[in-house]
């Protein structure tokens, strides 16, 4: 891939993005970033008059929301990062700055004031180069920003209140969602769609190829300095084209050639420097030719050819409960690790090095300890988990990939080759052993967990008072349902062999009364009553037909008014785009006799059986969101 030299730059290196914006990670994570999320405490109450210009105050914003983070991780973790990214997205109009909406009806006033004109869309970011020095933390900000201009149709009342009511507009600034419902209301869109999305990120690479690649002393160049620095490609820069590519070398390099000319917007201010740099240099052409061949590298395919030995590497650092060790008694060399969980020494040491190179771990003077992303998620008693789930692709999925090739030629599931036995149901294969049933339910509860309050609150439940989740295994998604909508009454309705096995994985500490669990099959028991019914993960599991049986019941019980709420992953309608739903959709080849579908797809489904007023969410979580209701 020819961006991967400027990325590739940030490879080895502790990124930390400094936001909860799940749009903002979705962007990087799609260009093959690998970094951590630490969400900025800084409250975005800088006062707006103290600004000349709005994005002043975006590249402000975003610079305080990095630092707080960097400073953050130093002072309380002890653990410094070498990058710390922030970000923030304003929208202006008449002169005024609209921010994420506070209510309803303050998104009603944005939309109103947004409705039939052309406004900007800002994004002010920071990059944060980190060192410390004598325990003191050090910084370097890079601070830019982007704007787009974006026109909106005439909004009707109507209209309007019907997107408000999707729920879309509360988290995202101007009260809009470009990138899903909220594309519709757009006429225009002049400059970079992901600048409106959240981040910038043609221009932030550009931004990292001027750090990263200083041009060769002779062909310095001093420009002033517009919205998008004059650096027309990123494309031909590698590494043999610059004298340094290391940004602290190309720091102490810029101060000495900076010939002083003067930026008109501050942009690029070393904090720490005692010299602020107001001038930029910008690499020109490749006239060496020396990195033409490496440029041409194909990493992105490089990247998949070799992806299954990451994959690999992580279950097996998580089978043998190496992030668990690390939590519990880290920083611990490879030698106390490998007596630790009986492994040899120079195998482990190979295995912890990798974890470290892909940012799973990190590896210091006095050993690896885990990163706060392996914290989180790769302990087995993280707070958001996903050990059972990688136990599950390692012990379960991944003997099933090993035959896709039969899943292609074949168009059926591979149960039968990968271990040996004909099921005749999808879940008999889970539950034949009590081992296999709690490694599979607690694969499912990772991701329920995982993704729970996004899918609870995709949309406004307050209107139902009972609901009824299908298949909903541990319960998960109910108890965050009952957390949210505190007058709604959960039943979760799944095989006798599932409920029976649920005491593991209640919440302590949590009032459980409004859940309540009931055993049953589907497709052959009476439906527990309800104003909502709940189908998370379970229609990719089955065919059409077997769909048209399940929907057909639900609606047969399903008074007008009542819904029903699917979590899927949505692929589009083209089928071209989301490379994790279609890789799901393989997934459920090898496995079931379902398959991931499209929105217009579901919509249809759900049509036949009297269900209507179909919404879409894309949350930017694993599982999308279809609510509908029975007319
Ligand atoms: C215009 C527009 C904005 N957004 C989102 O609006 C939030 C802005 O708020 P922020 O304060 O910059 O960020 P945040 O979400 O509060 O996160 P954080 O960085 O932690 O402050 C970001 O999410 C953006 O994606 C969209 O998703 N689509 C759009 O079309």
């Amino acid at each position: 891939m020819l961006l991967n030299p400027v990325l590739g730059k940030l490879v080895g290196k502790r990124v930390v993005l400094a936001s909860a914006s799940p749009r903002r990670q979705e962007i990087l994570t799609n260009v093959g970033l690998r970094f951590e999320v630490v969400p900025s405490w800084f409250k975005e109450t800088l006062e707006k008059s103290l600004f000349a210009a709005p994005y002043e105050y975006a590249m402000e914003t975003a610079k305080q929301k990095a630092l707080e983070v960097a400073n953050r991780m130093h002072v309380k973790h002890l653990r410094t990062p070498d990058v710390v990214i922030g970000a923030d997205t304003i929208v202006t109009v008449d002169e005024q700055i609209l921010e994420k909406p506070v209510d309803k009806q303050d998104a009603y006033r944005m939309l109103s004031r947004l409705s039939g004109k052309e406004h900007s869309v800002f994004t002010g970011v920071a990059i944060i180069h980190c060192s410390s020095k004598d325990n003191q933390l050090e910084t370097d900000v890079t601070n830019f920003y982007e704007e787009t201009k974006v026109k909106f149709s005439d909004l009707s009342e109507e209209l309007l209140w019907e997107y408000i009511h999707s729920g879309e507009p509360m988290d995202k600034a101007g009260g809009y969602g470009i990138q899903a419902l909220g594309g519709m209301l757009v006429e225009y869109v002049h400059g970079d769609f992901l600048n409106v999305v959240g981040f910038p990120l043609n221009h932030f690479c550009k931004k990292l190829a001027e750090l990263y690649y200083p041009p060769p002393k002779h062909n310095i160049q001093h420009k002033k300095y517009d919205s998008i620095p004059s650096v027309d490609t990123f494309e031909n820069l590698s590494d043999g084209e610059s004298e340094s590519s290391n940004f602290t070398e190309h720091k102490a390099a810029s101060k000495l050639d900076n010939s002083g000319m003067c930026s008109s917007g501050a942009i690029y201010n070393y904090e720490n420097s005692s010299s602020v740099r107001t001038g930029f240099m910008v690499p020109l052409e490749n006239q060496s030719g020396v990195s033409e061949s490496a440029a041409k590298l194909p990493s992105k395919i490089l990247e998949l050819m070799d992806g299954f030995r990451a994959s690999k590497a992580l279950f097996v650092a998580c089978k043998l409960k190496i992030f668990d060790h690390l939590k519990d008694k880290g920083p611990l060399k490879a030698v106390d690790i490998a007596n630790e969980i009986g492994t040899s020494v120079c195998g482990t040491e190979r295995l912890l090095d990798a974890c470290a190179a892909l940012g799973l771990l990190e590896k210091t003077s006095q050993g690896y300890r885990n990163t706060d992303s392996a914290n989180t998620y790769l302990t087995s008693d993280g707070e958001y988990s996903l050990h059972g789930y990688i136990i599950h692709s390692n012990d379960h999925v991944w003997p099933l990939f090993t035959n896709l090739e039969s899943a292609v030629k074949e168009g059926s599931r591979q149960n039968h080759r990968a271990f040996g036995r004909k099921a005749e149901d999808l879940f008999k294969d889970y539950y034949h052993s009590w081992e296999v049933k709690q490694r599979f339910m607690a694969a499912m509860h990772s991701i329920a967990h995982l993704t729970a309050r996004d899918v609870a609150t995709a949309f406004d439940l307050s209107q139902f008072k009972s609901a009824c989740d299908l298949g909903g295994c541990t319960g998960a998604l109910a108890h965050e349902l009952v957390q949210i909508y505190p007058n709604l009454k959960v039943t979760v309705f799944d095989l006798p062999e599932v409920i029976a096995n649920i005491s593991y994985f209640q919440p302590s500490g949590q009032c459980t009364a409004p859940v309540t669990f009931v055993s049953g099959d589907f497709f052959k028991d009476n439906l527990p009553e309800a104003d909502l019914y709940i189908l998370s993960r379970v229609l990719h599991d089955w065919s059409d037909e077997k769909i048209h049986v399940l929907l057909s019941k639900i609606s047969a019980v399903c008074k007008p008014g009542c819904g029903i709420l699917l979590a899927e992953m949505v692929l589009d309608d083209e089928k071209k785009n989301r490379s994790t739903a279609l890789l799901q959709s393989l997934n459920m080849l090898v496995q079931t006799e379902g398959k991931e579908r499209s929105g217009s797809e579901y919509r249809g489904l759900l049509e036949q059986h009297g269900f209507t007023n179909v919404k879409i969410r894309l949350t930017g979580n694993l599982l999308d969101v279809i609510l509908c209701v029975k007319t």
